[in-house]
């Protein structure tokens, strides 16, 4: 599922219109009828959560899959109708069973537009606020297929109706013959403790900094009211593109996001402020995107397989032995930080590589024997107190030249000499590098553009606190637009980027971008990064190339994370080596 800017969008707007030749109105009727339709399957799922309605659609799928039961009983012989439920059932016109004797008749059956049904429809009353722009113009159409539905809808205009353009200034009309009441903001009461629910229509795509005067007024009083919000395309206030939220800004129950998810609406807070989040379909072909340039993505297990090519059933051969699948070397770990090493490999191992060697400081090695004995150990020097030291590089250099994958940092620590340190691995490593915690944060005080470079790939895996100092900037200004930075930091340094946390960022050095949508805040665990670093590792052992591992990697350690707080009482309760047991 592809995530775009705002710009991005207007551009796709355009060829569907321009080049394609489909009318603006057309997709703002989709719109419309999309945003209502989600209006519906709230107040349904509302019913039935309140027990008023045995017959209401409990879930996502079956609020809007109408369509496709009705086609499913067509193709059994039985009725067969559109989706606008005026046509009729097969039976009907005699050309089969009816008077076939050997066969049953048929049954004559007819569908209503279940999608646009809802019982006791007339205890609903929706306030639409609608901006003067097209998203206006699409809560505008909203409110027509409501009204229509039985539901008492009322118009909020945030300014006079007569300034509203184009497309919007046609809904108003058509709004207006219908008789649909309307006030104005600043001219009329607004009785928002009167109506049952709100569609924010107010500012979409098109918005630009905080919301202003009317707008704001409205947002402040929508949120105010308590009522559930549905936002059409993205909540008033949000920033598309980065996730920020103005002030104010519209918190949604619900956010029917039109034709391409906006990157806004997977990145926190934004996300927060979106609720459930459904994208809906108008009519503007997803193929376009690619073809525009789009580069990120959700990362789904359709675009693991089919975008990045990753075999998400992980096939073994079954002539496969512990050499086919990879040997990484991982240098980790000291005294006080002996876990995250151990952490790492096991992680490594669960993730279905071949081999692992852990380099660790001698002094470390007889206190971890026996901890993990799938691990190999090797014992790479270092201080008496069981710290890394500047000598240790020659034999991590000597055991990493022959592994396929070398992974540093976690509980690595800092020490005299280690920038010079690392610089070695990088220039002397020919295999993939993963680096993460204090090896970042090494590579945060040095100019490794700089560095020569064997040609393989690298991946960072930092979280914001790493990213902040890698780019130079406050954690703050990581977290205002992840996907934004990750990307650029990726493209301008050649490496591939895992930017940790909720909805972690994964960019290549091409510039694509997946955000992952697995985990959860109990993954939020002292290790958790450590068992990332050492999942991706392994991927990268078995063959796959850094961008797929990467986020593959990301992914699985997602759903572990997930399927570890499912077997415990609170997500909470979760701890790193969880994670790897439930891999
Ligand atoms: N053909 C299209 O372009 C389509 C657009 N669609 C809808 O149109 C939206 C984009 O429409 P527009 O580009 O007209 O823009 P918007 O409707 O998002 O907002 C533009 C209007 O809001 C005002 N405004 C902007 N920032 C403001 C602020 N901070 N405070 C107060 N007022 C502000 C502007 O002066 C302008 O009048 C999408 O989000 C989507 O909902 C859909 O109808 C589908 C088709
Ligand atoms: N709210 C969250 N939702 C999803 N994943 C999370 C969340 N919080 C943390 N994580 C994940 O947990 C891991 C924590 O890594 P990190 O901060 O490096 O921990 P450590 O250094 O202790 O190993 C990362 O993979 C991160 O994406
Ligand atoms: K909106």
């Amino acid at each position: 599922m592809d995530l775009v800017t705002a710009e991005e969008m207007r551009q796709l707007d355009r060829t569907t219109i321009e080049k394609l030749g489909i009318p603006a109105i057309a997709l703002m009727e989709n719109a419309g009828r999309a945003i209502a339709e989600e209006v519906i399957a709230l107040c349904r799922r509302r019913q039935y959560n309140s027990g008023n309605s045995v017959h209401a659609d409990a879930g996502h799928g079956s609020d809007w899959g109408m369509e496709s039961d009705i086609v499913r009983r067509g193709s059994n012989g039985g009725s067969v109708t559109g989706g606008t439920g005026r046509s009729i059932g097969g039976g009907w016109n005699g050309s089969s069973g009816v008077s076939g004797g050997a066969q049953p008749p048929q049954e004559f059956r007819v569908s209503a537009d279940r999608a646009l049904t809802l019982d006791h429809a007339a205890a609903e009353h929706w306030l639409i606020l609608a901006g003067k722009g097209n998203n206006g113009g699409d809560g505008l159409a909203a409110a027509r297929h409501l009204r229509e539905a039985g539901l008492a809808v009322t118009l909020v205009y945030a300014a006079a109706p007569q300034t509203l353009a184009g497309e919007a200034a046609v809904q108003r009309d058509a709004a207006a013959a219908l008789g649909i009441p309307a006030v104005v903001h600043g001219r009329d009461r607004i009785d928002f403790a009167g109506c049952t629910g709100i569609v924010d229509a107010l500012l979409g795509t098109g918005s630009a900094g905080e919301p202003r005067g009317a707008y704001a007024d409205l947002i402040a009083a929508a949120n105010a009211s308590g009522k559930p919000i549905v936002s059409a395309d993205i909540p008033s206030g949000l920033d598309a593109d980065t996730g920020a939220l103005h002030e104010p800004c519209i918190h949604a129950a619900v956010t029917v996001c039109l034709a391409l998810l906006k990157r806004g609406l997977v990145q926190y807070p934004g996300a927060g402020a979106a609720g459930r989040v459904v994208v809906r379909s108008i009519g503007i072909p997803a193929a376009l995107a690619r073809e525009a340039g789009v580069q990120a993505s959700l990362l789904t297990p359709e675009v693991l397989q089919t975008r990045l090519g990753v075999d998400v059933s992980r096939r073994r051969s079954p002539e496969g032995h512990k050499g086919t699948y990879g040997h990484v070397l991982l240098a980790a770990g000291s005294l006080s930080m002996s876990g995250a090493g151990l952490l790492a490999a096991r992680a490594a191992l669960r993730a279905g590589c071949g081999l692992v060697t852990w380099a660790l400081p001698a002094a470390l090695l007889p206190y971890v024997i026996g901890a993990a004995p799938e691990i190999m150990l090797a014992a790479a020097g270092g201080g008496e107190d069981g710290t890394w030291n500047a000598e240790t590089a020659a034999e991590v250099l000597r055991l990493g030249g022959k592994r396929d994958v070398v992974a540093t940092g976690p509980g690595l620590g800092r020490f005299a000499g280690d920038r010079e340190w690392l610089r070695m691995l990088w220039e002397g490593i020919s295999s993939p590098l993963v680096l993460d915690a204090d090896a970042l944060n090494i590579l945060a005080e040095c100019n490794y553009t700089e560095w020569s470079s064997p040609g393989r790939p690298v991946i960072l895996t930092p979280h914001p606190g790493e990213m902040a100092r890698l780019a130079g900037v406050s954690t703050p200004q990581v977290q205002r637009d992840r996907i934004g930075l990750a990307q650029a930091y990726a493209v301008k340094h050649s490496v591939v980027l895992v930017l940790k946390g909720s909805h972690t960022v994964i960019a290549s050095p091409e510039g694509e971008v997946y955000v992952n949508a697995t985990g959860h805040p109990g993954m939020g665990t002292g290790g958790a990064g450590d068992v990332l670093t050492g999942m991706i590792a392994g991927l990268l052992a078995q063959g796959m190339d850094a961008v797929q591992a990467a986020a593959f990697g990301v992914y699985l350690h997602g759903l572990a994370g997930e399927r570890a707080a499912g077997s415990r009482n609170h997500p909470s309760a979760l701890i790193a080596g969880d994670m790897i047991e439930a891999l």
